[in-house]
C-alpha cells in the first residue's frame, strides 16, 4: 500500500473513536411535500459501520440524501461537527462522500476521469491535480481491481462495473463519512465481497465511518455493527444485528418468512419458500407422489 493510500488518511485518536461522526435528531423530511421521514434521532459513533435497512419506501435513500445536506430536512443533523446544509459544498464534500444508488454520469468521461472527480474538493480552486492527487487516483483503482476498466467511457460500463467505479471515486474523495446507497445491488458475489471488505478494511485502517443502506440483511448484519430498521420514516429497530433482526420482525415489517440462523460472523436471514412450493411441482427437486419410490 502507498502513503498516499486513501486508506491511511488521519488515523483516528482514541478520543475520535467515541464522538459521533454524524448526527441528526428529530429529523424530519418531506419529498415532493410529502411528509417522507417522521423525526428520526441517529447518532454514529466515528469509525463504526451501521447498516440502514427496511422495505422499499421505508426511507433509507431520503435518509441518506439529508444527512449528506442533500436536500432539506428540519431538525439537526450534525457531521463532524458541522451542519452540512450550513457549511460550503467542498467542506461538506471533504468530509462526506456519498455512493448512489442511481449515479448520474457525464456523457464522455472515461472511468478514470470520473474517479479523478472524487479529488475535486481537495483541488484549490483554479488550481490543478497534485501528484498526490493522481497517486491517490491510482491507488484506488488498484484496490478495486480495475485497470482493465480505466479507459473505457463511464457510460458502456456494465451497471456492476459503474457500481464499482462510482465507489472508488467516492472513496478518492478520502471522506470521513462514507454513506453507501446500496452498494452491491448490481455485483455478482465476488464483487460483493471485494466492496464490502474493502470498505471495511478501510474503516478499520482509517477509521472511517460507514452507513450503509443495504437489501441483504445477512450482508448487512455480517459487516454493520449495528443495524438501524427504518419503516414507513421511522425507525422501529436499533441495535445489534441478533437484537433487530429476528424471524418475528422481518414478517411484521417486510411481509416476509424466513429462518435466521445463528452465524459466527452474525445472523443469517434465509427466505423460506411459499407454503405448498416444492409440493407436486413439475419438474421440482424432490417431486414425490404418495406411494412413489416406496419398494
Ligand atoms: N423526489 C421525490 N419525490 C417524491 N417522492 C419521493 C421522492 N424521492 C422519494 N420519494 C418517496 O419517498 C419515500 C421514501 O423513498 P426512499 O427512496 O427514501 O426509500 P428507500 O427506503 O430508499 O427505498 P428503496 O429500498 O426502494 O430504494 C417513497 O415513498 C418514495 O416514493
Amino acid at each position: 500500500m502507498s502513503r498516499t493510500d486513501p486508506a491511511r488518511r488521519a488515523p483516528e485518536s482514541p478520543a475520535d473513536r467515541h464522538r459521533p461522526a454524524l448526527a441528526c435528531r428529530d429529523l424530519h423530511v418531506a419529498r415532493d411535500r410529502t411528509p417522507v421521514l417522521h423525526g428520526i434521532d441517529l447518532s454514529v459513533r466515528a469509525g463504526s459501520w451501521v447498516s440502514l435497512v427496511g422495505p422499499n419506501g421505508s426511507g433509507k435513500t431520503t435518509l441518506l440524501f439529508a444527512l449528506a445536506g442533500l436536500i432539506p430536512a428540519s431538525g439537526g443533523i450534525e457531521v463532524d461537527g458541522f451542519a452540512p446544509r450550513r457549511a460550503g459544498r467542498r467542506r461538506v464534500a471533504r468530509t462526506v462522500a456519498m455512493m448512489p444508488q442511481r449515479p448520474v454520469v457525464p456523457e464522455g468521461v472515461t472511468a478514470r476521469e470520473l474517479i479523478h472527480l472524487g479529488r475535486t474538493p481537495h483541488i484549490a480552486r483554479f488550481g490543478t491535480e497534485s501528484a498526490r492527487d493522481h497517486e491517490i487516483v491510482e491507488s484506488v483503482i488498484d484496490r478495486l481491481d480495475l485497470h482493465e476498466l480505466a479507459a473505457r467511457t463511464a457510460t458502456t460500463l456494465s451497471g456492476g462495473e459503474l457500481q464499482r467505479v462510482v465507489l472508488a471515486r467516492a472513496l478518492a474523495q478520502e471522506p470521513r463519512v462514507l454513506l453507501l446507497d446500496e452498494p452491491t445491488s448490481a455485483l455478482d458475489i465476488g464483487h460483493q465481497q471485494q466492496v464490502l471488505d474493502l470498505v471495511d478494511s478501510m474503516r478499520r485502517e482509517s477509521g472511517l465511518t460507514v452507513v450503509a443502506a443495504m437489501h441483504d440483511l445477512t450482508s448487512a448484519a455480517h459487516y454493520g455493527e449495528r443495524l438501524v430498521l427504518l419503516d414507513g420514516g421511522r425507525v422501529v429497530a436499533d441495535g445489534r444485528p441478533e437484537e433487530v433482526l429476528t424471524a418475528e420482525r422481518v414478517e411484521q415489517v417486510y411481509g416476509a418468512r424466513v429462518e435466521v440462523l445463528a452465524r459466527p460472523d452474525g445472523p443469517a436471514v434465509l427466505p423460506l419458500r411459499g407454503a405448498g412450493a416444492g409440493l407436486g411441482e413439475e419438474g421440482a427437486p424432490g417431486r414425490a407422489e404418495p406411494g412413489e419410490g416406496a419398494p
